[in-house]
């Protein structure tokens, strides 16, 4: 596409379909940037035409499962992400027009070299999608994979297995964490934020990219969902404290224990994504060692007063940000990622300090990560209690403390104050008392 000129509705449909099929062979999401589409109204539409995609990604496949009778046609090019692309516009989109939607989709089809042949194919689908359907006879369930809605119906119950489903619709907001200081909220309140709870605030709208917001550049704040601040917040770290802060990177968690003046330690197996971290640090001008390791296998040398260990994990309450994330996931992830988890909490329980805090968290729905991981972790490891989080602790806010005095947040959860929706988090806080 061309880097200075207008783009043309082709240009923009073809660019998203592109896009959008890199997402459907597994890749994650990437937005378009400026260097990609100059203007910004066709970026926008281009990126706005690829995440309502993949936020229907679901009912769309249900509907092109019902129109195209032999199923998606095999090496076919562009055809899928194209057909979805039009599908998303002609429902979802209807302001756009429903004439263009189908026009374009096929002409980005018939123009695709292994697509083209398809165009007919293509054509008569979408018109049967546009006599057939209608947005309200879609099902909220089909917004996640069957054999997720299926787990969060047994474990949360079928009213709020639709709710958390239905919150991959809801718009994403930026959340932003502040360090301590009361010229930070006149920062806040310059651009237009919220306070949501503790230092986290939330700006819903924003026309610039982040790095134009004021206090930036100042290292005044980062970008952190309100729930994955949580975790560290119920750490109560203080200053001097000495921390061991396992899977760190981007370093979101690092820069808040960093901010309470803590002496910590910063782990993470993945080199590149530390140098993430130290860029971090070094805007937000806080300090952290950082050691690249692996934490299944980490020296017991020194022992912490706190550990936090922020574990990779299937990531399912990331959807609402990362929609494509649940559907590149297979259900026989979670056990290999639950296990990862186990080993290494056995190795982080030796890092911490008789009398020390050990916070467990991981940004998944799903129990094997949260809430068993801890039964089973507090079966083997008797030296370890639950300090349980109360919700004095988070504003008054009572809905995410469940039984067992743990933390859960779910996708479609309302802060105490302001805004609705939030990353689902699980967290545990264990005090090691031998
Ligand atoms: C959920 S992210 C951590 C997010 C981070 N704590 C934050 O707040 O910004 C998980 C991290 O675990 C790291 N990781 C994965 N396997 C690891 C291992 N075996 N040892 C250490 N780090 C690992 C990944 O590189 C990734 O950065």
């Amino acid at each position: 596409m061309s880097r200075h000129s207008q783009a043309t509705g082709f240009d923009i449909r073809r660019a998203a379909a592109q896009r959008l099929q890199l997402v459907l062979t597994g890749a994650p999401f990437v937005p378009f940037q400026q260097r990609e589409i100059a203007d910004s109204r066709d970026r926008a539409l281009a990126n706005k035409l690829v995440t309502v995609s993949l936020r229907r990604h679901g009912q769309i496949s249900q509907i092109l499962g019902s129109v195209l009778e032999k199923g998606m046609p095999k090496r076919a090019g562009l055809f899928e992400a194209a057909l979805r692309i039009g599908v998303a516009q002609l429902l979802f989109l209807p302001e756009m027009g429903e004439h263009a939607a189908i026009h374009l989709a096929v002409e980005v089809i018939k123009k695709d070299r292994r697509a083209g042949r398809f165009a007919k194919l293509a054509n008569a689908a979408l018109r049967n999608v546009q006599r057939g359907f209608s947005v309200e006879d879609l099902d909220p369930k089909d917004l996640v994979p069957t054999w997720v809605f299926a787990r969060w119906e047994r474990h949360y119950g079928a009213e709020t297995a639709v709710e958390m489903a239905k919150a991959v619709l809801e718009p994403v907001p930026l959340d932003l964490t502040g360090q301590s200081g009361d010229e930070q909220s006149d920062i806040f309140d310059e651009m237009g934020a919220v306070h949501l709870i503790g230092a986290s605030y939330r700006l819903d709208d924003r026309d610039v990219p982040v790095e134009e917001l004021p206090g930036y550049a100042d290292g005044k704040w980062w970008v952190q969902d309100v729930a994955a601040t949580l975790p560290v917040q119920l750490a109560a770290v203080t200053a001097g404290q000495s921390v061991l802060d396992i899977c760190a990177a981007p370093g979101g968690k690092t820069g808040q224990l960093a901010a309470n003046g803590a002496e910590v330690t910063a782990v993470d197996l993945d080199g590149k994504r530390l140098e993430r971290v130290k860029e971090n640090l070094e805007r937000l001008k806080l300090n952290a060692k950082l050691v690249e390791a692996d934490a299944t296998n980490l020296s017991a040398e020194k022992q912490y007063d706190v550990v936090v260990l922020d574990a990779p994990c299937s990531a399912t309450g990331t959807y609402r940000r990362h929609p494509e994330v649940i559907w590149h996931r297979r259900e026989k992830d979670i056990k290999q990622r639950a296990q990862l988890q186990s080993e290494m909490l056995k190795n982080a329980a030796h890092l911490v300090k008789p009398g020390g805090t050990l916070v467990f968290c991981t940004c998944s729905l799903e129990p094997e990560e949260g809430e068993k991981q801890m039964g089973a972790f507090l079966q083997s490891h008797p030296q370890f209690e639950v300090r349980a989080i109360m919700p004095e602790e988070l504003e008054g806010w009572a809905e995410p403390v469940i039984e067992g005095g743990f933390l859960r947040t779910t996708p479609n959860m309302s802060l105490p104050k302001n805004g609705k929706g939030l990353d689902g988090f699980f967290a545990a806080r264990l005090q090691r008392t031998k």
